[in-house]
């Protein structure tokens, strides 16, 4: 069973605050948990078998979870809220809509703001992917659907992705007039190098989840299921892979890992070097080592 909170009582941002007041919550452990079924997007931390991970479900469907002010305003409060959460080990990004991951940037909303209007909105749009890659945990993207332009490029700052056979992927802003805006023009060229990114931007070329294993764009694809929710189900197998581990080492390695891609090699060895500095006084480096030679599974709490 799923606990769905949407933000820390001391941090309510207004425009949250005006989201929760609509629905009927009860405080639980200092969050608000809240059951409103309007709320575009919202946190939420599994239990049971699947404790440690924490999922943002989008469920915008009359726009196909396009990144309109109040999705984004939401997106940004659970992006604040997981990040202090020290027992949370995975987040996964999935959506509730059939058929759509999310279809990019809302050109409804678009339409209506001034030149002067774009330039700011798309610098807070990119600060929310942005805020997204610099999560302390691992993150992994579960493409049900449609992922278009800023939906693609939101998949893409997380540390990997899962995909489904009918998902439709592509950075299509040209196509549209403009460029990639959520970083994808940086992260997609990150993640299958210049050329590629350059083909698939140039071209606004759209392809699917197998399709998008074979480029490197995706860690995994599967076969779509009945339910339609054939990539959350692998990123939930792949996040369980994960959950047993320890959670400053994790934590340490994606940091190792996504500082060190952008610098030499020289200086990526720093940041290695920095996050092991931080594993050697924990409690859990001494689990790990204890619980091996008493041919058991360790017990890490993230200390
Ligand atoms: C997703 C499919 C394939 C589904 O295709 P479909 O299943 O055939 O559904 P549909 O096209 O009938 O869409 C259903 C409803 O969702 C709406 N809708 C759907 N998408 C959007 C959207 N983005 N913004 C606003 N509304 C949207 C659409 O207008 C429609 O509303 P209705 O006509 O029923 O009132 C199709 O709807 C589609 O092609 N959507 C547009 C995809 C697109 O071009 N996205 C923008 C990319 S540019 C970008 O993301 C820019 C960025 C982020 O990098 C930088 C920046 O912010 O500028």
């Amino acid at each position: 069973m799923a606990t769905s909170v949407l933000c820390r009582v001391q941090s309510l941002r207004k425009d949250l605050f005006l989201s929760v007041s609509r629905c009927s919550v009860l405080l639980k452990n200092n969050y608000l948990v809240k059951s409103n079924e309007t709320d575009e997007c919202s946190l939420e931390f599994l239990e049971g078998d699947n404790e440690g991970i924490a999922v943002i479900s989008m469920n915008r469907p009359k726009a196909k979870n396009s990144l309109g002010k109040v999705f984004l305003s939401q997106f940004q409060g659970c992006i604040n809220n997981v990040k202090f959460e020290k027992n949370i080990r995975v987040l996964i990004i999935r959506s509730m809509v059939p058929g759509v991951f999310c279809a990019g940037a809302d050109l409804k909303e678009r339409a209506k703001m001034t030149n002067e209007e774009v330039g700011p909105f798309v610098a807070g749009l990119r600060q929310s992917v942005t805020d997204l890659s610099n999560i302390p945990m691992p993150t992994i993207a579960a493409i049900d659907g449609y992922a278009l332009g800023g939906g693609l490029e939101m998949s893409l700052a997380c540390d990997m992705r899962t995909a489904s056979s009918n998902a439709k992927m592509g950075l299509v802003e040209t196509k549209r007039g403009i460029i990639p805006g959520g970083g994808g023009t940086q992260r997609l060229t990150r993640v299958v190098g210049p050329a590629l990114a350059k083909e698939l931007i140039y071209t606004a070329r759209m392809f699917d989840g197998h399709e998008a294993a074979k480029l490197g764009v995706v860690n995994h694809s599967v076969d779509q299921n009945d339910a339609g929710d054939a990539a959350y189900q692998r990123a939930v197998e792949l996040a369980l892979e994960i959950t047993p581990n320890g959670p400053v080492a994790l934590r340490m390695a994606k940091m190792a890992i996504s500082k060190g891609s952008d610098v030499d090699l020289t200086s990526g060895m720093g940041f290695e070097e920095c996050g092991y500095a931080q594993v050697i006084p924990t409690k859990d480096r001494i689990e790990g080592m204890k619980s091996f030679i008493e041919k058991r599974t360790p017990v890490y709490k993230g200390e």
